[in-house]
């Protein structure tokens, strides 16, 4: 039986961290990654590039185009083409995980994989403005998972941390809610305790797109490739507007710049908070960012 990891999570929440991580503990076998990123350009797959490991990447324009995705006919395709041992799945952060699994809840992907963990990463800092805002998208991934992962869950006080762990638990009762720091997770953690969780269960659809709201619906991306701008100070700047709502709200913004320096920086920005680190990955400058109400002629004309 080949093995299926599906990392799930709210845009930004940190998937690809974690499958950067769960990958050391799989470097003995042959590992598949498809990737699905909501924006035209792909950046994960730079990020977790590494030597061996096969990466797919699947592009989406829009919200509707993620949600009818044939991750099937894609998983079916991979086993023939590379016969792994494991494939670990990122979905976008805004796919409806009940969709994923109702597209993979057949016979034929049952016969040949078992699903070794099914987990959606929750991001600690954002639980409550995402919850409020996106409220039956983020609960589908919340009922439909195996294992929630807390992240980001250094930056809050215990009460709080206390306070999210009630509030997944009212959503979900049966699932296994990992809260500790990620320098102490063991791939164990993650795992489908099939004692517990029952796999045959039915996945729990709350909704379909035509009912998803507006705040949801409305979300889209811009993708902009070799932009001019290369000084660390300018990005900081533009990320610092970011937060004041004059593109839209923006909820993720990813990707790399060349700098002036000569090297190579990536950056990352979740509904508000952003870091910018050096990276020796060698790639063109390029942003991804996705928000709901962009104003994208706006965004366009401050990379230009
Ligand atoms: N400090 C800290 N930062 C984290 C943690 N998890 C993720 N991050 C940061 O959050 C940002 C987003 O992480 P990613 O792993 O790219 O998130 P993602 O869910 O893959 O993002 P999308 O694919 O764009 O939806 C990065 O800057 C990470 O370094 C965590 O547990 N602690």
């Amino acid at each position: 039986m080949i093995k299926l990891d599906i990392i799930s999570g709210f845009l930004g929440s940190g998937k690809t961290t974690l499958i950067k991580k769960i990958l050391d503990f799989y470097k003995h076998e042959k590992v598949v990654v498809i990737e699905n990123e909501f924006g035209e350009i792909g950046i994960d797959a730079s990020i977790i590039k590494k030597d061996g490991l096969d990466i797919i990447e699947l592009q989406n324009g829009c919200i509707c185009c993620s949600m009818k995705l044939n991750f099937k006919d894609t998983i079916l395709k991979v086993v023939k083409e590379f016969n792994p041992d494991r494939i670990i799945i990122e979905p976008t952060g805004i796919a409806m995980l009940s969709e994923i699994l109702s597209m993979i809840n057949n016979d034929e992907i049952k016969s040949n994989f078992s699903i070794n963990s099914l987990v959606t990463v929750v991001d600690a800092i954002n639980y409550f403005d995402y919850r409020d805002n996106f409220g039956e998208f983020f609960e589908d991934q919340i009922l439909n998972s195996k294992t929630l992962l807390l992240s980001k869950n250094q930056f809050l006080e215990d009460e709080n941390r206390d306070n999210i762990v009630k509030s997944l638990k009212s959503l979900n009762q049966n699932v296994d809610i990992i809260n500790k720091n990620w320098d102490d997770l063991l791939v164990e953690d993650l795992l489908v305790d099939n004692m517990k969780n029952n796999a045959d269960e039915k996945y729990k659809k709350i909704k379909n797109y035509d009912l998803l709201s507006t705040n949801m619906k409305s979300i889209s991306s811009v993708s902009i490739s070799n932009f001019k701008i290369n000084e660390t100070q300018k990005i900081k700047e533009i990320f610092d507007d970011f937060s004041n709502g004059k593109y839209g709200k923006i909820l993720r913004a990813k990707g790399f710049l060349n700098s002036v320096l000569d090297n190579t920086l990536e950056f990352n920005y979740v509904n508000g908070q952003y870091n910018i680190k050096e990276s020796d990955i060698k790639t063109n400058s390029k942003i991804c960012i996705i928000g709901s109400k962009l104003q994208k002629d706006k965004l366009k004309n401050i990379f230009k």
